[in-house]
C-alpha cells in the first residue's frame, strides 16, 4: 500500500524451494514442517456429516422475481452460518474462465526462473510471485502465489504482471472489471508425500469485502472452520467459491460472518486456483452500516485497518475485526 508499511512477509521461491515441491521423496525441509499445526482441529469426514456440502446459491434465480425473495434469504443464511457459499449459474462466459484456467496452468508449469521474472520484492509489499504469508513462526506454506493488484487502474504495477503466458495480462485487463477495487491471487500447491507435515494455506480470514475462488482442478485441499470443526469444500464443477472478509463483516454489523479456512495438501495431485479479492475503497473508513442499529465494531480509517489486519493474521493468527469489536 503507498506511503504505508504493511507487516506482510513474502518470500522468494528459491532453487531449493522448487526442487522440494518438485521430488516427492525428499525430506521436508525445516521451514515447511508444520506438524504441530496442521492436526490442529478435527475434520469433518463426508459419511459423519450432513451439513458437509457448502450451501448452493443460483445466481439465476437471485435474478429471476419469481425466485429472487427465498434466494437472497438462503444466501443471507449462508453468509451468516457458513460464511461461504457455492455459486452456481452466475453467468461468466465458460470460454473465459477456461481460458484463465489454461494461463494459470501455464504460468505455474514455467520454469523457476521464468516466474521469478515478477518475484516479490524483497523489501516488502504484497505484489508478485512467491510464497504465500510468512507467519510469525518463520514458517512457510507448501504453495506458489501469485497476486496482483488489477484495480483501481492507477494501482496495477505492470511489472507484476507476467508477461509469460502472453495472453495473461490481456485477460487480466479484460476479466477483472467487476469493481473499482480488485486484487487477483493464484496459488499453485505441488502434491506432497507428507500432508500431515505441510500446509498449502495456512488458517486464515480474509481482510476484503468479498473473496471468489474458482478452483482450476477437482483437487480438493479447501476447509472452512465452522462449529470448532474443518469441513472440506468440494465445490461443483464451474461453481465459484465466495466468501465473506473481514470488511463486509465490520459492514454488516456482525450479520456475515468472515471465517477462518486452510488449505491442505493431496498426496498425489497438485491444486491450482484463481482467487479475486473484492477490496474496499482505500480512502474510506471501515464502519458498519448505519442502518443496522447500534454499532458493535468500532469505526477505523482504511489504511489503519489494513495494517491492522496483516499483523493480527500474519503475526499472531488472529482477526482483527475481534479488536474491533465494542
Ligand atoms: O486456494 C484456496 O482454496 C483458498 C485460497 C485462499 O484462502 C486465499 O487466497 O485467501
Ligand atoms: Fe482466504
Amino acid at each position: 500500500m503507498e506511503g504505508s508499511k504493511l507487516i506482510i512477509n513474502r518470500d522468494i521461491i528459491t532453487e531449493a524451494a522448487a526442487m522440494a515441491f518438485a521430488d516427492p521423496n525428499l525430506q521436508i525441509p525445516d521451514r515447511y514442517d508444520r506438524s504441530g499445526e496442521v492436526p490442529a482441529g478435527e475434520v469433518v469426514v463426508a459419511d459423519d456429516d450432513e451439513s458437509y456440502d457448502l450451501p448452493v446459491v443460483d445466481m439465476a434465480r437471485l435474478l429471476d422475481p419469481e425466485h429472487r425473495e427465498a434466494e437472497v434469504a438462503w444466501l443471507c443464511s449462508a453468509c451468516r452460518s457458513w460464511g461461504f457459499f457455492q455459486l452456481i449459474n452466475h453467468g461468466v462466459d465458460e470460454a473465459v474462465i477456461q481460458k484463465m484456467k489454461d494461463n494459470t496452468v501455464h504460468f505455474f508449469e514455467l520454469p523457476l526462473e521464468d516466474k521469478n521474472a515478477v518475484a516479490v520484492c524483497p523489501d516488502g509489499g504484497i505484489e508478485g510471485f512467491g510464497h504465500h504469508f510468512r507467519t510469525s513462526a518463520d514458517k512457510l506454506d507448501w504453495a506458489e502465489n501469485l497476486i496482483v493488484e488489477t484495480q483501481p487502474i492507477e494501482r496495477r504495477k505492470l511489472e507484476f504482471w507476467p508477461s509469460n503466458p502472453p495472453t495473461f495480462r490481456s485477460l487480466l485487463h479484460s476479466c477483472l472489471i467487476l469493481s473499482p477495487f480488485y486484487s487477483s491471487s493464484s496459488s499453485s500447491l505441488g502434491p506432497c508425500n507428507h500432508p500431515e507435515k505441510v500446509i498449502g494455506i495456512a488458517p486464515h480470514s480474509d481482510g476484503f469485502g468479498l473473496t471468489l475462488l474458482l478452483q482450476v482442478n477437482d483437487t480438493p485441499g479447501l476447509q472452512i472452520s465452522k462449529d470448532g470443526r474443518w469441513h472440506p469444500v468440494r465445490p461443483q464443477t464451474s461453481a465459484f467459491v465466495i466468501n465473506v472478509g473481514e470488511i463486509l463483516e465490520v459492514l454488516t454489523n456482525g450479520h456475515y460472518k468472515s471465517v477462518f479456512h486452510r488449505v491442505v495438501v493431496d498426496t498425489e495431485r497438485g491444486r491450482d486456483t484463481i482467487v479475486v479479492f473484492q477490496d474496499a475503497c482505500i480512502n474510506g473508513v471501515v464502519k458498519p452500516l448505519l442502518e443496522l442499529g447500534e454499532a458493535r465494531y468500532h469505526a477505523i480509517d482504511r489504511l489503519e485497518y489494513s495494517k491492522g489486519h496483516a499483523t493480527e493474521i500474519f503475526s499472531r493468527g488472529e482477526r482483527f475485526v475481534d479488536i474491533l469489536k465494542k
